[in-house]
């Protein structure tokens, strides 16, 4: 048996790939309460300087080995494959997987340190007597994901192991020390359609977002902006990575050369197209609309499934991204950290309906004002007269 422990004392396994530098952490205590204005600025210079290289490394290894294995699953899936969360939200032999292999990955690359993570799913389903057939399944597909890929050397997880790796996501998060955030398939719904979804993986440090990798392997390499023609013969599958200070990258899948993206730099509204949520119960398409047309916006919404949205505006595909989910629902972390880090270092600003940044040192939800907006500097304030617009007019009409 392998002992997936989170809170370390892992037995000590044969480990196949090249020896890591361990990094120094920061110091705790500089984001305190009572720290000086000038010591924070010190502490914010330090996480860009902070090279995060060894951490990075293991985020884009777990990432793209969780997106094999749900690449084997997207291609086979059968209906009894998904079941239903106890919100009624869908969930798959794949996203636990992922989320298992994720954790496994983290644990094994990043061996020197503590190890904390924040991710969606959790075992309780699996741990019934009606969840038993789907956990051999699972496990079997990381054994397989993990053999297939050929640099761990270690003996073969059992179920327990395979539970134990996806309860280390149970942690609450919050704003010290340091913590991954995981989503494990983000727009399940997506990937079940046959459509888009994203494993997403952030680095949360002492709060603040310090890396992310977003797989995406269902995007084209091509852009799919408003105007873009896309056919099925198009190279899919995006890994976009970010760290704090250092821009965001984007690479295929398959491992080419990583290339800089940016944002679009247009300011003029007329040209930005803008992307939503495939699912209207996941975000207002009529207040989207309304802003949209106040902006003066030309081109109709582009709808995908998950944070593939935001690795999409990194590269400039469109200029705008909406998100109003309808009353009482509370955005959890893991469904916009990676997704946020991609797109700020891109040159991009995501913000709360408001207009302030997103806090992700709450614990596993998102403290915000209604709705999330996300565009480049020179378009921010038109479009939140719009938000605010639309949003006012939204209430006086109830
Ligand atoms: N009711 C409601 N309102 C708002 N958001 C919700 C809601 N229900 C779920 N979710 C979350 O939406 C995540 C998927 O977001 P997307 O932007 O990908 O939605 S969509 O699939 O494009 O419609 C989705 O992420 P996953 O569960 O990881 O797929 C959920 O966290
Ligand atoms: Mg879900
Ligand atoms: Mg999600
Ligand atoms: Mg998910």
């Amino acid at each position: 048996m392998v002992t997936i422990n989170c809170l370390r004392g892992v037995p000590k396994i044969t480990y196949t790939s090249t020896p890591k530098i361990t990094i120094s952490k920061p110091v705790v205590s500089l984001f305190s309460k009572r720290a000086s204005p000038l010591v924070a600025i010190v502490a914010a210079a330090s996480f860009s300087s902070m090279s995060y290289d060894t951490e990075l490394a293991a985020a884009k290894k777990a990432a793209s080995l969780a997106a094999r294995l749900c690449q084997k699953v997207q291609k086979a899936l059968l209906q009894s494959d998904v079941q239903s969360k106890s919100d009624k939200s869908p969930v798959t032999v794949a996203d636990y997987g992922s989320q298992a292999l994720v954790s496994f990955v983290l644990e094994r690359e990043l061996p020197s340190e503590s190890f904390s993570l924040v991710a969606e799913e959790d075992s309780g389903d699996l741990r019934k007597e009606s969840g038993q057939e789907t956990l051999q399944r699972i496990t079997k597909l990381v054994n397989d994901t993990i053999a297939n890929d050929g640099s761990f050397s270690v003996p073969t997880l059992t179920a327990a192991d395979v539970l134990g790796a996806i309860d280390c996501g149970k942690s609450d998060g919050g704003s010290h020390g340091r913590h991954w955030v995981l989503d494990p398939i983000d727009g399940t719904k997506g990937f079940v359609r046959g459509d888009q979804y994203a494993i997403a993986l952030a680095l949360l440090d002492e709060g603040k977002v310090v890396l992310g990798v977003l797989a995406c392997p269902n995007l084209p390499l091509a852009s799919i902006g408003g105007d873009s023609r896309h056919s099925s013969d198009d190279e899919v599958g995006c890994l976009f990575f970010a760290k704090v200070g250092a821009g965001t990258y984007m690479q295929s899948l398959d491992g080419s050369s990583p290339i800089k993206v940016h944002v679009s730099t247009t300011e003029n509204p007329e040209e930005a197209s803008f992307f939503e949520s495939f699912e209207a119960a996941h975000s207002s398409h009529d207040l989207s609309s309304s802003i949209a047309n106040k902006l003066g916006v030309k081109a109709p919404p582009v709808r995908i499934d998950s944070q593939a949205k935001y690795g999409a505006l990194s590269r400039g595909d469109g200029a705008i991204y909406l998100r109003f989910p309808h009353k009482g629902y509370r955005e959890k972390i893991w469904d916009h950290a990676a997704g946020c880090i991609v797109v700020t270092e891109a040159g991009g600003v995501a913000t709360d309906a408001a207009g302030n940044p997103l806090d992700f040192s709450k614990g596993r939800y998102l403290d915000l004002d209604t709705g999330i907006i996300v565009t480049n500097q020179k378009l921010m304030p038109s479009l939140l007269k719009a938000v605010r617009e639309s949003l006012d007019e939204a209430t006086s009409s109830l």
